[in-house]
């Protein structure tokens, strides 16, 4: 065992407790040390003892600064206590609280023969409040509280964790003033040695100083034993009651849980020694190099720690500063119970399990940082402070941060709370919840703001596997029986807003259980999530398909105008569940049998719809399998008479059961006929006459819609050509084109215009019709469509103007040359009418943009006088003749001539 010696201040008591427990739970001895602990008398021994080689260690105030600048090679091995118990103590009196009152009073403040002493940093605080030390007497000190107590003088240097235990049980009523509240803010006791020490013994400095800080933070954790140990083994001038008052006012200023027993910063150093320098005992910026012991070892990888908390110490101080001043005018318990407080605050913050950060709410610069947020953001305080708050968020989450904290901002909110997500560094995703409150930190400036985050990923991924498993098939992943009803009902509702309608589709797979019962359960399984699949691939993305269980998928198709669609995606289904599925070496093949059911047409509750779907599924079985069954009689019926239809229409074309139709579109000015509109006709050879309103939406469906527009054109141009060789030179002739028709890709105009050169006409002998939802979306075929039409002079007219959304702006984006008026308009015009003004406006309008104006379904004078005095161009309708033939058209015409 090596010996050596430690010189203690004063008198053993509760502030060297350290020391002992190091001696007491042998932690010096195992590390081959024999201590003898000396106690001093006058404070200054250890200084002496050390620097002559008399002890080894000693135990310092931050005054070592000023023997270290003075020369003396001392070295400062650890700082205990992080902030000094130095304080002045007065007798308290009625008035509040003040540092001013010692002026021209007598004071014991540090010895007066003393060339360095602890009471530097008081007279330093006198100076700060604009007390000079000749302002007031000062007298020898006999560190006796019974001097003050007495009036022998106003005030006495004390510790704060000693004399007011004895101001308290005597009952004198007393006030403190600590020089943290003008910012200065010393180190109280430190562990010290000389350089010559650590150039001789370097192990042995080491393991000294390791030794003693584990002593200290077993001290600080066990502060009843220790009083124990000190009362039975050091000194009993002190009660175990003094003793534990002492440790209790120790742990603000050790700060054993939020530092680490020994640590010093070289900032707060600087301080010390800027404070000294102010008072002129030492000279500005002096070097104080080599003062402050290197730790090897674990303590170099800690100092970035250190180095924040520091900062973290740096700004308490001056938070402190602040606190003091205030403090200063009440009570020392109040003083002393909102410094624990303070203590308490910054080790709350320190250890909080949430992330807490301060953020400036005008820069948004991280202003103080605790641990657990750096741990949830997965970013070290140094590379916060060089991010904005709010640059790690998810983007699609940051728009709702920043429209709450303008809402913050402007005070119309004091707080608020959000869940969103950020990107760690390693891209990972954190869900957190945040809540933001401003704070008011400083009077006069600006607030900032608390943001506080707990990290819920966790919490969120469970939510969402609890949620996935509850709503959806694990097989297939396809919505469950329970997601399937949510879908439904919103669907109803959105189809009860907008007058839509819905199909429901009760698929079951035929021979499914064969397939099940001879190739296993696991093939059976793949099976399903192909069909799964396949069933997927038939519908748009806003349509629902889930799995109900086993066998059987139902299929939500909403937004439908007809049925037409939903007959086209049944078959489509049943085509591809029908292709063989590859399962390993086998093959296997099922068909679907599909039932449909129509919201509101059917039933109006969601049980109801699945049973007659099921009912339908089970009717389509009925008839033979791999087919689609409605449930409704009479849909059934009209379902079986469109399919039938269309197979007919496939043969109309080559069977010539096509007609051509004309309607006169009539100068109402002049009363005469230049113009007509083509109308197809199906002359079915069983049924008779077909409107095109039945046999046109067959041939969008189908496809055939071209074929067919093709052959009205031609037609058309046949006849324009007669009447523009035996009527008028300008004869025009209009046709319709489906919007189906008009945005095919591959179509293009030319070959119109060919055609019409043909037969020696131009462009303008043709009219295309169209209407006017094709333009609100248009999207670059139809431009380009309309662009291609005007390239070949064929104009183009509006048809059924005024039922859709009528915008003028796509009339004047667009070439359009003119506007047909919907019969809708016509059928109630009256003079002083709604319907009056706004074919008025739509005329006005029209002619404003050089764009003239046909009234559809006019089929009374009075009606077409009217549009005649509002200025319509054209009119057409039964008043002036039905749609017919092109031969009773010719002889139209020829009337029309005589
Ligand atoms: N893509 C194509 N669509 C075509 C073609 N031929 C016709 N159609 C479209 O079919 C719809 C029905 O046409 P139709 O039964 O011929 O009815 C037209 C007229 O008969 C009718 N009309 C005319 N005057 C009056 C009237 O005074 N009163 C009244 N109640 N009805 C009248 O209006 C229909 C013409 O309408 P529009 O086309 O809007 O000008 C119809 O939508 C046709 O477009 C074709 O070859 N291709």
């Amino acid at each position: 065992q090596d010996p050596v010696t430690l010189q203690l201040k004063h008198s053993h008591q509760f502030q060297f407790a350290g020391y002992y427990a190091a001696v007491e739970q042998g932690y010096y001895r195992e590390a081959g040390l024999d201590v003898t602990i000396l106690e001093g008398s006058d404070g200054n021994e250890p200084e002496r003892d050390v620097v002559s080689g008399k002890a080894e260690y000693g135990v310092g105030a931050s005054s070592l600064m000023l023997a270290r600048l003075a020369g003396k090679p001392v070295v400062v091995l650890g700082v205990v206590f992080q902030h000094s118990p130095y304080a002045l103590a007065m007798r308290q009196t009625s008035a509040e609280p003040d540092i001013r009152r010692i002026i021209g009073k007598r004071a014991m403040i540090g010895s007066l023969t003393d060339e360095l002493g602890s009471a530097d940093e008081l007279l330093a605080y006198l100076i700060k409040e604009g007390i000079p030390a000749s302002s007031f007497e000062r007298v020898e000190p006999t560190y006796n509280t019974a001097d003050l107590i007495s009036g022998k003088v106003d005030a006495i240097a004390v510790y704060t964790t000693n004399e007011p235990d004895t101001f308290d049980r005597l009952g004198f009523p007393y006030d403190i003033y600590s020089p943290r509240a003008v910012g200065i803010d010393f180190y109280g006791d430190n562990l010290f040695t000389s350089e010559r020490e650590i150039a001789n013994h370097p192990a042995r400095v080491q393991a000294f100083r390791a030794a003693s800080m584990r002593g200290w933070q077993w001290a600080m954790s066990h502060q009843e034993e220790m009083a124990d140990i000190i009362l039975n083994k050091y000194s009993r001038r002190s009660d175990r009651a003094h003793l534990l008052y002492e440790a209790r006012q120790m742990v603000p200023l050790v700060q054993p849980v939020l530092v680490e027993i020994g640590y010093q910063n070289p900032e707060r150093w600087r301080h010390i020694a800027d404070v000294y320098a102010g008072l002129g005992m030492v000279p500005k910026h002096a070097n104080f190099d080599g003062f402050m012991y290197r730790v090897e070892s674990s303590g170099t990888s800690l100092l970035w720690l250190y180095r924040v908390l520091g900062g973290a110490a740096l700004a308490l101080v001056l938070g402190a500063a602040i606190h003091f001043s205030l403090l200063a005018r009440v009570r020392r318990r109040a003083s002393a119970a909102i410094r624990t407080g303070e203590q308490r605050f910054r080790t709350m913050f320190e250890a909080s399990p949430l992330g807490i950060a301060l953020v400036d709410s005008i820069t948004y610069e991280y202003r103080d940082i605790n641990p657990r947020y750096q741990e949830i953001v997965g970013r070290s305080q140094v590379e916060l402070n060089a991010m904005r708050w709010l640059e790690a968020g998810h983007p699609e989450d940051v728009a709702q941060v920043k429209l709450q904290m303008g809402r913050l901002t402007a005070h119309e909110i004091g707080s608020f709370k959000v869940t969103n997500r950020l990107f760690r560094p390693d891209g990972e995703l954190v869900w957190i919840e945040v809540s933001v409150t401003a704070i008011e930190t400083e009077a006069g400036s600006h607030p900032h703001h608390l943001c506080m985050i707990e990290d819920v990923t966790d919490k969120k991924q469970s939510e969402a596997l609890i949620w996935q498993q509850a709503n959806f098939d694990p097989l297939t992943q396809l919505p469950n029986r329970r997601m399937f009803h949510d879908r439904l009902a919103h669907d109803m509702l959105k189809s009860q807003r907008d007058r839509s309608c819905i199909a429901i589709l009760f698929i079951d797979l035929d021979h499914f259980k064969e397939v099940n019962d001879t190739l296993g359960h696991h093939q059976g399984d793949i099976l399903l999530v192909d069909a799964a699949r396949r069933i997927s691939a038939c519908v748009r993305k806003s349509d629902t398909v889930a799995r109900l269980g086993g066998d059987e998928f139902t299929v939500i198709l909403s937004e439908l105008e007809g049925t037409e669609r939903v007959e086209h995606i049944a078959q489509h289904i049943i085509d591809s569940l029908r292709l063989p599925f590859p399962l390993g070496q086998e093959q296997a093949f099922v068909s679907a049998s599909i039932g449909i059911t129509l919201y509101p047409d059917d039933a109006l509750d969601i049980d109801d719809l699945l049973k007659h779907a099921d009912q339908a599924m089970y009717a389509a079985k009925g008839a033979g399998r791999n087919r689609y069954s409605y449930f409704t009689p009479t849909l059934q019926v009209a379902a079986l008479n469109r399919m039938r239809l269309t197979n007919d229409l496939r043969g109309a074309l080559k069977a010539e059961q096509f007609e051509l139709y004309f309607q006169p579109i009539v100068h109402l000015k002049s009363g005469r006929i230049h113009k007509a509109e083509a109308l197809i006709r199906w002359n079915h050879p069983q049924r008779g006459v077909v409107s095109p309103l039945e046999f046109i939406p067959l041939a969008e469906a189908s496809g055939l819609i071209v074929d067919i527009g093709e052959w009205v054109f031609r037609e058309s141009a046949r006849c324009v050509q007669r009447w523009r060789q035996q009527h008028h030179p300008e004869f025009q002739v209009s046709v319709n084109q489906s919007p189906l028709e008009f945005q095919r890709e591959d179509g293009a105009y030319d070959a119109w215009l060919r055609y019409l050169q043909s037969l020696n006409l131009p462009g303008q002998s043709v009219v295309v019709e169209i209407t006017e939802g094709l333009l609100l979306d248009a999207n670059a075929t139809v431009s380009n469509k309309l662009l291609q039409l005007r390239d070949a002079g064929i104009q183009v007219a509006l048809d059924d103007f005024g039922t859709g959304y009528s915008s003028l702006s796509y009339l004047k984006k667009f070439d359009i040359d003119y506007l047909k008026i919907d019969r809708s308009f016509t059928r109630n015009l009256a003079p002083d009418s709604s319907d009056m003004a706004l074919s008025d406006a739509i005329i006005v309008m029209a002619h404003k943009l050089g764009l003239r104006v046909i009234a559809e379904g006019v089929e009374t004078p009075e009606q077409r006088d009217l549009l005649a005095a509002a200025g319509c161009d054209y009119g057409q309708g039964y008043l002036f003749a039905r749609p017919m033939p092109a031969e009773q058209f010719d002889e139209l015409l020829r009337q029309q001539a005589v």
